[in-house]
């Protein structure tokens, strides 16, 4: 065997003897394939890709009679290959019984199981049917000679070891009682596909709720940055304690203006307005809810600079200051919506995957700092983050009541939904939002605020969110494609404000596609665009609103296309109950809030995925 020189340093990897030709500077040999027979394996730039040998219909588009299908797959990029195993002496086997052709294609001479020297490359399949899932696959090559076989091991780790973005060490958060409370069995299948490939977890199994909040709060910012990223096994709300964990104590960033602080502006400057789309607003009533905010809130808003940008804070040991862990999701919850949305399949495998081979998008995160917990309390603000949504109203409820019920599992949601559905509660708030404005200052059809029947765009319009999705790689106003500062307000913001009764209110940083809603509650939404979208669903009768929740449940429904539904694309927003108390549900849990304001964060998390492939 002969090595070919190469472009690149591989020349120092020794020579691999015996069977390996010079093709362009590839390096290429003769193997036995596991259940396929002998093969021309050859290694090029970017992976491996191998040909039948021996019989002529084994060439051009087919293999073993069969077309160049999933089922026969004959090449794979480096980028997939998440692991290569020596296996020793040992039998290779015959092509499968059944595979038509198969006994013509060898003859008798490969249909004979063999003994010889093992290697398996471990990378996945995706299917055509659903691409987005991915299964494990592997592809065993057995040779003659013990050098050759330790020759191409080398070459191939080699080539591996250039995957720079692949994690090595991580920190991983078991949830045991998530979803149906198979957290543990989750992690028991996966944990064998990161042990291949040679990832080193730490596991903490959380004994409580709040466990690994804990955890990440106290963690010293150097022992987090050992870790190559922060991996829940769990649910939504798993992944938002852990997410909280993180950023509460290091993220230090303006926080959205108060409602009361909207109104006061807004008032005060001329250039502002806030054109009204629901019921008049009563200046007194305003004055009555936004009394002078206390120095404690005053400390807080003077973080922002007097033209609206944000200053940040310099720390040299600040986790923000350079790269931040990369966080991970591995489903085991009751909806799952954040896996759904950034891997398009609800698969711990395939979660697995993306983790191991290290592919990262990032995804905006909503801040939402609660100023009153109920009409009496003080204001005293209090920040929490949401990776995916924060509802109001029906969520809420559902959210509360659906505590009561954890032992049910997943089904809890149904039940629940349905009790609060039939009790058709609604409440009396008031909701105010920037309307997203493009740079010459006219609002652009992608952002402006819409209430149908303006949303008018049909499905196939509409640009959905996918792997490379070009919305989400497109720079924003500074120049980085992640923004993680919140947003400035300059004088020219408009801020819209509605007010009456609503049966839900709801923003979603992504699209939340889940099982119960298969095109999510906005299906245009995108992962790192820097906008939330705001749905307020007022008071209507329980047909009308039945007909919404049904349009939500079914793929290519509308449920947006009601004259009940407000849709408004913005980056922040400011809610006020009028009743006495209030509930929100963020990414699934509880979170009282009598008085909040929200605001988008651009592309502020991380995370190993990369994105659907709808
Ligand atoms: N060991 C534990 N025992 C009880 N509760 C826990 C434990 N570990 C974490 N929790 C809490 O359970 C809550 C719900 O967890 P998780 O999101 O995994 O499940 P889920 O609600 O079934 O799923 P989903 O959020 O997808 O609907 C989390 O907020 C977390 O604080």
């Amino acid at each position: 065997m002969e090595e070919a020189p190469d472009d690149d340093d591989d020349s120092s990897f020794p020579d691999s003897g015996g069977n390996v030709d010079r093709d362009g500077g590839l390096l290429s040999g003769c193997f036995f394939l596991d259940h396929v027979g002998e093969v021309l394996l050859s290694r090029n730039h970017d992976g491996l890709s191998w040909r039948c040998l021996d019989a002529s219909d084994c060439e051009g588009t087919t293999c073993l009679g069969i077309g160049n299908s999933q089922d026969c797959k004959t090449e794979i990029k480096f980028s997939d290959i998440y692991a290569v195993e020596f296996l020793n002496y040992g039998l290779l086997h015959s092509p499968k019984s059944g595979l038509r052709h198969a006994k013509d294609c060898f003859r008798e001479r490969l249909l004979i199981s063999q003994e010889m020297y093992r290697f398996t490359v471990h990378g996945f399949q995706s299917s055509a049917k659903e691409p987005c899932l991915w299964k494990l696959a592997e592809f065993t090559f057995g040779h003659m000679d013990l050098q050759t076989c330790q020759s191409w091991m080398d070459q191939l780790n080699y080539s591996l070891i250039k995957e720079v973005d692949r994690p090595r060490n991580l920190l991983v958060f078991v949830h045991p009682k998530s979803g149906k409370g198979n957290g543990s069995r989750v992690w028991e299948t996966v944990s064998k596909i990161f042990i291949r490939a040679k990832v080193n977890t730490k596991v903490i199994v959380t004994e409580r709720a709040g466990h690994a909040f804990d955890v990440m709060t106290s963690i010293q910012n150097k022992e987090l940055h050992s870790y190559d990223g922060i991996i829940a096994v769990g649910g939504d709300g798993f992944f938002n304690e852990i997410l909280n964990g993180y950023l509460l104590p290091r993220l230090k960033v303006p926080l959205p203006p108060s409602p009361s602080e909207v109104f006061n502006s807004v008032r005060s400057s001329g250039s502002s307005s806030v054109p009204e789309q629901g019921d008049a607003v009563h200046e007194a009533d305003q004055k009555e809810q936004y009394p002078l905010l206390p120095d404690s809130v005053q400390e807080v808003i003077n973080f922002r600079t007097v033209n609206g940008s944000c200053e940040e804070i310099e720390d040299p040991d600040h986790p923000f200051s350079g790269e931040r862990p990369r966080f991970g999701l591995i489903p085991a919850g009751s909806t799952d919506a954040i896996v759904i949305c950034t891997t398009g399949a609800r698969d711990p495998v395939t979660s697995a995957l993306h983790i191991i081979l290290g592919r990262k998008i990032f995804l905006d995160a909503m801040q939402v700092v609660r100023w009153k917990t109920a009409s009496t309390s003080t204001i005293e603000p209090f920040i929490r983050y949401a990776a995916s949504f924060a509802g109001y109203g029906f969520y809420g409820d559902v959210i509360s009541e659906s505590e009561k019920y954890r032992w049910m599992g997943p089904k809890r949601y149904d039940y629940v939904g349905t009790k609060i559905f039939l009790k058709h509660r609604s409440y009396e708030a008031e909701v105010m939002f920037e309307e997203a404005e493009s740079e010459n200052g006219k609002a652009s059809p992608q952002t402006r605020s819409k209430t149908w029947p303006f949303r008018n765009t049909t499905r196939s319009e509409k640009i959905l969110c996918r792997a490379k999705c070009s919305i989400c790689n497109s720079k924003a106003d500074d120049g980085n494609i992640t923004r993680t500062t919140p947003i400035s307000y300059p004088e020219k913001t408009r801020w819209c404000r509605t007010k009456g009764r609503f049966l839900s209110i709801g923003a979603a940083v992504m699209s939340n596609r889940n099982e119960r809603a298969p095109d999510g509650l906005v299906v245009d939404a995108h992962l790192s665009d820097g906008f939330l979208h705001l749905i307020l669903i007022k008071d209507c009768s329980r047909p009308k609103y039945l007909w919404h929740l049904t349009e939500l449940a079914k793929r290519g429904g509308e449920p947006l296309n009601f004259e009940f539904v407000e849709y408004h694309k913005t980056r922040a927003f400011t809610f006020t109950s009028l009743g006495e108390e209030s509930v929100w549900n963020l990414d699934g849990e509880i979170f009282k809030a009598h008085h909040l304001s929200a605001q988008v964060l651009r592309g502020l998390i991380p995370l190993f995925a990369s994105g659907p492939e709808i």
